[in-house]
């Protein structure tokens, strides 16, 4: 609702209120109405101010509004009429106006702002555009190349910045309720012709043609078939050619468009899935809501190789006391001189003059021993890891948490190696770890719910998207990566090439294919990971078959003829040279190929995009499935915010599990039992039994998934 009082001074205060963020719900908007007639018909008003309650100005359209009908006055003609009043209308500014809100601050006559206050136009990264008028009255007040920055990118600016590019009329670092209201007093009776924002020319550069169809190369650059911001420059661009009610209709006809494209669900379910994994369940029935954290200010790093390197100077920027160690001189000194850099170079892209903590270096364990919590990023060797273990339990506080930065190995069995496996948990970083914003917070059998709220907030403080997941190989993220990549190399068995591969995937919107990624982190990564696990190595058969299921040998190949990706500039593409970034096919993987498939009689075939396609997402989308059947994450959302941020999974198609949704889980489960009658030696392609369920089910919509799951492992069906 929004409340009205009249305020001595002749000042009508409209307050917004509808915690925690005063969205515009349709009781809002109702509420704007009244209060605004109000104020046209009291002949005691002379001025209006409208604010937000608690600090926080509007957070724009009440997104969860978007999922049902309309209702409630709509908020173009409400902004029109707060525009069109004759007593001036000032917006104060506190916490934040985004979307909608700094829409509606638009059509008041005046706004002043906190000088921390954040505002911004977000719609485009929910798939919408800001659509009460917001795409043409920026451009009027702002000017067209400031408006196509903030509402492609979707950005938050501060209210000093809002105040350098013309958006506010006035900062303060004190109450801009009270200087808002001050000022409305002042200004009664001037003249408001200039200050209604849809009367103004938009104010363009002279070569508006040219900076449209850059600005539109740029944007279809970065949206990788994302349709939101290719909408924003339509809409701008109407702003800029167009008289103001024709601008307007352009924004509409767009805002319909985009309203009713799986885009937008994706995003706006993506955007809820983001808050949902903070709510985090163990199925001990610990939960966020109901477990206390401990407030952690100084840690450890042991290891400083990559990931070491960048989870320090994550820390750090979280405003903790870190102590770097590292046993090797060489890498000692190298980390010495590279993370202040780091550490400073992130502080000043976050707009810190320094950053919060301090990061200090030794070479000995004994150290850390009077820290909080300790993060192991060593080599991914369990042996090696377990010792460390065993001397962090003896070396450390007893209360001190120890953390494993491991991408797949068995917290359980760390846990075993010290006297308090109740304090350790796994915490996945994915580099660079200082801005990558997926941790996965792996909560061993032992953990206990403290250590795991710990970690979790300790992750929020760091910026990240922590993710509670359960200790399996390969945790969630990997596990489902394995079935995946997997398929890749058969499709190169039966006659693909990568660059084949990785244009499908491309095309549907991830920034890279399996296999320049591959080529990325390195195939000696996997390698490793396979010989320790005995499937490659000297000795073993190289066959096609491996432990009792179909395995390609083809990445061991590679590697074995040393073609390790980037780093030696041969993987599966050919670079400048080692450490080149610039992939070129390569002839040699095409010769490679041949005699593979020769030696094991293979016949190529032409495999189409859809197959391709389907192969690749339909068994890591499977794998997703098992997961939830498992218990290893508590729902959809989870799996989908770990493939968001982590994956590289386009965020307009909403994750792996909501894409599912999107297909239909029955087109899903036919064409996984279609593939798996096909290679019935594929063990990832047999369809979980928690999608059968799915589908017996009715299909229910994601949002029902956790209910069906939890009703079926109380019934034992899973
Ligand atoms: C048939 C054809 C139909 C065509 C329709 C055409 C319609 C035409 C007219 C449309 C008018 C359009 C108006 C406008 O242009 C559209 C919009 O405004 S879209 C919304 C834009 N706003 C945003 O994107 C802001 C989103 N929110 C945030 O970024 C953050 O929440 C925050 C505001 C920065 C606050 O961050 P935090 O303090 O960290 O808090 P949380 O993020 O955890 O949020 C707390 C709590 O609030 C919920 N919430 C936040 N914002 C909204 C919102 N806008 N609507 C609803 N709910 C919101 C959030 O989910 C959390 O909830 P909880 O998890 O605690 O339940």
């Amino acid at each position: 609702m929004a409340t009205f009082s009249l305020l001595p001074g002749s000042v009508a205060l409209i307050t917004l209120t509808n915690p925690p963020v005063n969205a515009l719900s349709a009781a809002v908007r109702a509420g704007i109405v009244q209060a605004v007639q109000r104020s046209v018909e009291d002949p005691k008003v002379k001025s209006v101010v409208i604010c937000g309650q608690n600090g926080r100005f509007c957070g724009g359209a009440d997104i969860r509004e978007f999922a049902g009908p309309m209702s409630g006055p709509p908020l173009v003609p409400l902004i029109h009429a707060i525009e069109a009043l004759d007593k001036p209308v000032v917006a104060a500014i506190e916490g934040l106006a985004l979307g909608g809100g700094l829409e509606l601050a638009l059509g008041c006559h005046y706004r002043i702002a906190h000088t921390t206050a954040l505002l911004g136009l977000p719609e485009v990264t929910l798939g919408l555009l800001p659509a009460a008028g917001g795409t043409q009255r920026l451009p009027r007040l702002a000017g067209l190349p400031a408006a196509l920055d903030l509402i492609t990118t979707g950005r938050h600016i501060s209210g000093t910045e809002a105040l350098e590019l013309g958006i506010v009329d006035q900062v303060t670092d004190g109450s801009a309720l009270d200087i808002a209201l001050e000022f409305a007093k002042s200004i009664v009776g001037r003249p408001l012709n200039t200050r209604r924002l849809s009367t103004l020319p938009c104010r363009c550069p002279t070569d508006i043609d040219n900076l449209l169809d850059r600005f539109m190369v740029q944007v279809r650059q970065r949206a990788r078939g994302a349709l939101a911001p290719v909408a924003c420059v339509g809409a701008l661009r109407a702003a800029a050619t167009l008289p103001y009610a024709q601008g307007l209709r352009k924004e509409r006809e767009l805002m319909d468009t985009l309203f009713n494209s799986g885009q937008a669900r994706a995003l706006q379910y993506a955007f809820f899935s983001q808050r949902v994994v903070g709510k985090w369940t163990l199925p001990s029935g610990a939960r966020w809501d109901n477990t206390t954290s401990r407030t952690i200010s100084t840690a450890a790093v042991i290891g400083l190789g990559t990931m070491g390197r960048g989870i320090a100077v994550a820390l750090a920027l979280a405003g903790m006391s870190v102590v770097a160690v590292e046993t090797q001189e060489k890498q000692l000194s190298e980390a010495r001189q590279m993370v202040p850099a780091m550490l400073q170079r992130e502080a000043g892209r976050r707009g810190l003059d320094t950053a919060p903590g301090v990061i200090s270096f030794c070479s000995s364990l004994q150290d850390v021993s009077e820290v909080e919590l300790v993060i192991e990023a060593v080599f991914e060797d369990m042996a090696l890891k377990l010792q460390l273990f065993r001397q962090l339990s003896a070396v450390c506080k007893p209360d001190t948490l120890l953390c494993s930065n491991t991408s797949g190995l068995d917290i359980d069995q760390l846990a075993a190696a010290t006297q308090r496996p109740g304090l350790v948990v796994g915490m996945h970083f994915f580099a660079p770890a200082h801005i990558m914003k997926l941790l996965e917070v792996v909560c061993g059998t032992r953990s206990s719910p403290e250590t795991v709220a710990t970690v979790m907030q300790l992750g929020k403080r760091m910026g990240k998207v922590s993710v509670a997941v359960g200790n399996c190989p390969g945790f969630v993220g990997n596990r489902m990566l394995k079935p995946y990549t997997e398929q890749a190399n058969f499709l190169l068995e039966e006659g693909a090439m990568p660059e084949q591969v990785d244009k499908v995937l491309e095309e549907f919107g991830f920034p890279m294919g399996v296999f320049r990624m591959s080529d990325l982190s390195g195939l000696d990564v996997g390698w490793r990971i396979r010989k320790a696990a005995g499937l490659t190595g000297p000795g073993v058969e190289p066959t096609r078959t491996r432990q009792g299921r179909r395995y390609s040998p083809l990445p061991d190949q590679m590697c074995e003829a040393g073609r390790l990706g980037q780093k030696t500039g041969r993987g599966w593409y050919q670079y400048d040279g080692p450490g080149g970034r610039v992939a070129r096919s390569d002839p040699w993987v095409q010769t490679f190929l041949d005699a593979y498939r020769a030696r094991h009689n293979l016949a190529a075939r032409v495999i189409a995009a859809e197959e391709i396609l389907e192969r690749c997402l339909y068994s890591l989308i499977n794998e997703g499935f098992k997961i939830l059947q498992d218990g290893m994450a508590a729902g959809p959302e989870d799996i989908d915010a770990i493939y968001v941020f982590g994956y590289g999974w386009p965020r307009h198609r909403g994750g792996p599990m909501f894409h599912a949704g999107q297909v239909g889980l029955a087109r899903v489960l036919e064409k996984l039992e279609h593939y798996q009658q096909l290679h019935p030696d594929v063990a990832p392609m047999k369809p979980s039994m928690l999608l059968r369920r799915l589908v017996a089910a009715g299909s229910p919509p994601i949002q029902k998934w956790r209910e069906l799951i939890h009703r079926e492992r109380v019934h034992s069906q899973l």
